[in-house]
């Protein structure tokens, strides 16, 4: 059994479709999941601005490693191509938490290491867990500690993306 966040990402292409994919291959193991919100791009690269969301998952079958197998399928699934670090991509899917684990393993490191400086994590996730901590603090707390500039990047939309659809 595991239960895990993850945050799905797309600027290129039909962006809610790529979500949609996510939710419509997981199912019912999708527990909760937020607003899609239009988010400034992080990291200095210049791109479209993204749609993003943040999902809690579970199952009992699944370990944490099975949630990262389950994202890079997704990811190829929507032609997803590497060019460059923090670049422009159909989909994108993080393992923010996992459970309580904690691991440096570059193949899945746990807590995922950039989530806290990332408004576009952050805020979502908080909408559908008030009282997420992330690396034993509250995600309000940080949230609390990012830029002004980070949090007005972050904007709710009314675009929705369905659940169970699997
Ligand atoms: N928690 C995690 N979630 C997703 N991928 C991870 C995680 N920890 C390590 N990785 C590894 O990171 C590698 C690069 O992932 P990816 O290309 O999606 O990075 P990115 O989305 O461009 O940047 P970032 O890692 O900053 O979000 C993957 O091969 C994956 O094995
Ligand atoms: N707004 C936003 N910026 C990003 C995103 C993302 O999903 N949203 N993903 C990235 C690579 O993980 C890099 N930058």
């Amino acid at each position: 059994m595991s239960r895990a966040v993850l945050s799905i990402g797309s600027n290129l292409g039909d962006r809610l479709t790529h979500l949609q994919s996510v939710l419509d291959a997981l199912g019912d193991r999708v527990t909760a999941c937020s607003s899609v919100y239009s988010t400034a791009p992080w990291g200095g690269v210049e791109q479209q601005d993204f749609l993003n969301a943040t999902l809690i998952v579970r199952d009992d079958d699944r370990d944490c490693h099975d949630w990262l197998r389950i994202g890079q399928e997704l990811e190829r699934a929507a032609e997803r191509v590497r060019l460059e670090r923090w670049g422009p991509r159909t989909l994108d899917v993080d393992v923010i938490t996992c459970d309580d684990v904690v691991s440096d393993d570059p193949e899945l490191t746990l807590p995922h290491p950039r989530a806290h400086e990332r408004a576009f994590v952050l805020v979502p996730w908080l909408e559908i867990e008030p009282d997420a901590r992330l690396a034993g603090r509250p995600v309000r707390e940080l949230l609390g500690d990012l830029a002004s500039g980070e949090l007005s990047g972050v904007t709710r939309t009314e675009f929705v993306l369905v659940r169970g659809g699997a």
